[in-house]
């Protein structure tokens, strides 16, 4: 796949020029997405304005959409907070940690014959500024902020960009479609009840 010469994005700003580009096209190179977003380093003051955080769930904040091509956004994990077991809607996800540390879990799909309970395949802790990727074919996950004392943020990148997702039970296996919303956009609270998954 033709690489494009790209400089390491020095702020938010220009890492979202970066992303245009790059998803100007309409194949995604996912090692490509990955080292550049790896590569911008968190400076909290470029993204604070969009990390607006809720007592009982993670939230979901719209940083940018990317032309149609993809949302970015921004998600903040208060202590002890975590999502659902659940796909990606055949997108691609990249999730890159701004702040603090995320546990992610991988699981198999479940299979519809046995109907039992899902066993996790493996777990990785993020760090600050690492990024990951996922998408259906790799499998399913639950991201969690295991902290007590420590919140965190991730900015997460989803292409084509998606409005509802399927949550899993771990104990049996069942599924249940989720709609996904948004906390805040461009940095203004949403009017609208926040559901996450
Ligand atoms: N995919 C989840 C966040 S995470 O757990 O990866 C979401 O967009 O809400
Ligand atoms: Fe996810």
């Amino acid at each position: 796949m033709e690489q494009t010469e790209l400089m390491k994005p020095e702020t938010l700003e220009d890492l979202i020029k970066t992303l245009h580009k790059l998803f100007e096209s309409d194949s995604v190179n996912v090692e490509e997405v990955q080292s550049i977003m790896e590569s911008y380093k968190s400076k909290p003051h470029e993204w604070m304005k969009y990390a607006t955080f809720d007592q009982y769930r993670y939230t979901r904040n719209l940083v940018d959409e990317g032309n149609g091509k993809f949302n970015l956004m921004i998600l903040c994990w208060g202590e002890g907070h975590g999502s659902s077991i659940h796909d990606h809607t055949d997108s691609h996800c990249f999730l890159k940690l701004l702040q603090g540390q995320l546990k992610e879990t991988l699981f198999d799909w479940p299979d519809r014959k046995l109907q039992a309970g899902m066993l996790q395949k493996s777990q990785q802790v993020l760090l600050e500024n690492q990024c990951a990727y996922i998408n259906d074919s790799l499998g399913l996950h639950r991201v969690e902020n295991v902290s007590h004392t420590e919140t965190a943020v991730s900015l997460h990148l989803y292409s084509p960009p998606f409005q509802t997702c399927r949550t899993f039970d771990q104990r049996t296996g069942h599924h249940k479609s989720a709609k996904m919303t948004f906390w805040s956009k461009f940095g203004k609270r949403t009017p609208y009840v926040n559901t996450t998954i």
